[in-house]
């Protein structure tokens, strides 16, 4: 493979649709190899934003302002960061030669729940709980009744369990109602699912690149209010279980085709593996690997749009914990205490230029044997404060 400067006419470029921590990570990579980068959000100084060539704050549902952008920088590669952008700016997009990672039609259909769902259990048969989609508050009582209690409620386009919730019994419907309604996305109509009353869940990282796919080790995590608090690498499992995750991650991103790297989340049961949902993009649980791989997943990411080959190495175990702020705050900041910094833990403030109760600042991340990497991380987290 070729590789030219940044800023020149030859240069080969790459615009990132969302400019999150996990963007940023993606354009640092993109650096290394010399591609030319612009990192579009709809907020000013997104992390991703800070490391781009160039930034532009633009409203990402908004049809016409992202094709504007886009046929003014023509870049050669357009990758999604975020579910909440104008779908039909990808389409067109796509229709005119431009190369939307990994298809128009698998943002398409991973930014919707019931399109992914639909896709994977009634199209590829895989396994998942049974769920039922409603637009109504009788609707949404009469599915949970069905379904049983617990049961979880999200809208249809949403993430970082933005607007979901559980369900116990009748008396939590209303809430539950309002929560999805009241959320950023789409709630125009809600995902009911049954409560899988998994052993463990993890992310099975894969990566297409045109001619092969690799796995990188699953990933367990932690969940709190439907976002991601601790994962760590590999999750032990049975070789069964392994196996047939690899395969159910196998058949969705074939599915849904085109190159990149996905995060296919999947529920396990004993030797069951359920699936639930997937990222066609780097997956804020595998943050984990910037400590644990040759080849961290945004690396993965970049190597697999460009059709390079996917090898790496994996360095050993390791664990990482999200620092979620409770504050709100227009210029925050983060204290971390220097037992962070040593010879097998780090921290990484991603520079969200406001705080929120909720989000997602920094992660630590831990290489240690996966047990002690966990206990450590958890221990670590605690001594990350803001202000
Ligand atoms: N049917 C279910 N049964 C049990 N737990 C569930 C179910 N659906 C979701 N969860 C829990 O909630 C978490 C978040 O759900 P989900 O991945 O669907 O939301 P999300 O908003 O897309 O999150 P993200 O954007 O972080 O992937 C899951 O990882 C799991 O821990
Ligand atoms: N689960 C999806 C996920 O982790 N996405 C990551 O969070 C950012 C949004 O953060 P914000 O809500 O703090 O702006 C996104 O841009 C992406 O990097
Ligand atoms: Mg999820």
């Amino acid at each position: 493979m070729q590789f030219s400067a940044p800023l020149k006419s030859n240069s080969k470029k790459i615009m990132l649709l969302g400019s999150g921590e996990l963007g940023k990570e993606v354009i640092i990579e993109a650096q290394r190899l010399g591609l030319e980068t612009i990192a579009v959000d709809k907020y000013e100084n997104a992390p991703a934003h800070q490391v781009a060539h160039r930034s532009y704050v633009v409203d990402m549902q908004n049809k016409d302002a992202l094709l504007e952008i886009i046929y003014r920088e023509k870049p050669h590669y357009i990758l999604p960061e975020i579910e909440a952008l104008s779908i039909d700016a990808l389409f067109e997009a796509e229709d005119k030669g431009y190369n939307v990672i990994p298809n128009a039609n698998a943002v398409s259909k991973t930014m919707n729940r019931k399109n992914i769902r639909t896709f994977a259990a009634e199209t590829l048969g895989l396994k998942t709980g049974p769920y039922k989609f409603v637009t109504t508050e009788e609707g949404l009582m009469g599915a949970a009744r069905e379904l049983g209690f617990p049961c979880v409620i999200k809208p249809v386009m949403s993430s970082s369990g933005h607007g979901q919730s559980i369900a116990r019994s009748e008396a939590d419907i209303p809430n539950s109602w309002d929560m999805a309604k009241e959320a950023r996305g789409d709630a125009s109509e809600l995902i009911v699912e049954a409560f899988v009353d998994f052993d463990y869940e993890i992310t099975m990282l894969t990566a297409r690149n045109g001619k092969e796919t690799v796995f990188c080790e699953p990933i367990g995590h932690e969940q709190r209010d439907g976002d991601y608090v601790f994962s760590w690498q590999p999750m032990e499992m049975s070789e069964v279980a392994k196996q047939k995750a690899q395969q159910i991650a196998k058949e969705i991103t074939d599915g849904l085709g085109g190159q990149g790297l996905f995060g296919v989340e999947l529920f396990v049961k004993g030797d069951e593996v359920y699936f639930s949902e997937v990222s066609p993009r780097p997956h804020d649980t595998g943050m984990v690997t910037l400590i644990t791989q040759s080849q961290s997943e945004f690396a993965l990411h970049l190597r697999a749009v460009l059709g390079l080959p996917l090898g790496f190495t994996f360095y050993g175990d390791g664990a990482s914990a999200a620092y979620k702020t409770n504050l709100h705050n227009y210029a925050p900041v983060i204290s971390v205490d220097d037992s962070l910094f040593s010879d097998n833990s780090y921290v990484r403030v991603f520079g969200k230029p406001e705080a929120h109760k909720g989000r997602r600042l920094a992660v630590a991340l831990v290489y240690d044997k996966v047990d002690a990497a966990l206990e450590k991380a958890r221990e670590l987290i605690e001594k990350v404060k803001d202000n």
